[in-house]
């Protein structure tokens, strides 16, 4: 599979008019295959194995919050690079995650051709099936290289999207603390 993506890569190469035997870019085309296919892990990791029974009986119930979780994603419409933080809370019902596995959750979903929207509704409904919890909420806010390095080519903006299940949705106090948690840094 990388031989087979890496001499996409050389044709690629070619059809931007380099020489792919060229001594700098004679060991490209295999580097960025197998960049490419690090950074499209996600698909072949499982929510079973990520996981591996890490979540633990609890009698809390208070909100957890795991905040600035660092995020790299390739975005599905230009193959590019976004990149961003992740913040995610959870209100337990007898069952807890343990810490690490919110970082791997994130990379799983990241680690695929993604859009934001689509990136942070994965991450709260994984968050939500493997602890049961009374509600999720989770924030990406991310700068997107397609909009910095071409097209409208702005350096300062960004994009925060948010999902908000259950009780995080439902009632308005849940979500304004999880927003102020969030926001005072
Ligand atoms: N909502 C959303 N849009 C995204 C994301 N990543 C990239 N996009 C947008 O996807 C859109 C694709 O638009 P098109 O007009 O088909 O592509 P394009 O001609 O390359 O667009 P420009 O980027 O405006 O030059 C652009 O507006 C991008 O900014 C994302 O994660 N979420
Ligand atoms: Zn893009």
């Amino acid at each position: 599979m990388t031989e087979e993506i890496a001499n996409h890569y050389r044709q690629i190469l070619l059809a931007l008019g380099e020489d792919p035997e060229r001594e700098g870019l004679r060991d490209t085309p295999k580097r960025a295959a197998k960049a490419m296919q690090f950074l499209n892990r996600g698909y072949v990791q499982s929510l079973e194995e990520i996981v591996n029974g890490a979540v633990f009986e609890s009698e809390t119930d208070e909100m957890v919050l795991v905040k600035d979780i660092e995020l790299y994603s390739m975005c599905e419409h230009h193959l590019l690079p976004f990149i961003g933080k992740c913040h995610i809370a959870y209100l337990p019902s007898g069952r807890v995650l343990g810490l690490s596995k919110f970082a791997r959750i994130v990379d799983m979903f990241a680690r695929r051709m993604q859009i934001q929207e689509n990136l942070t509704r994965q991450i709260a409904e994984a968050v939500q099936q493997v602890t049961d919890a009374r509600g999720v909420a989770v924030v990406v806010e991310a700068k997107h290289l397609c909009m910095m390095m071409r097209g409208v080519e702005k350096q300062n903006s960004s994009m925060t999207s948010s999902v908000m299940l259950g009780a995080f949705r439902d009632n308005p106090s849940t979500r304004q603390e999880f927003l102020t948690l969030v926001n005072g840094r």
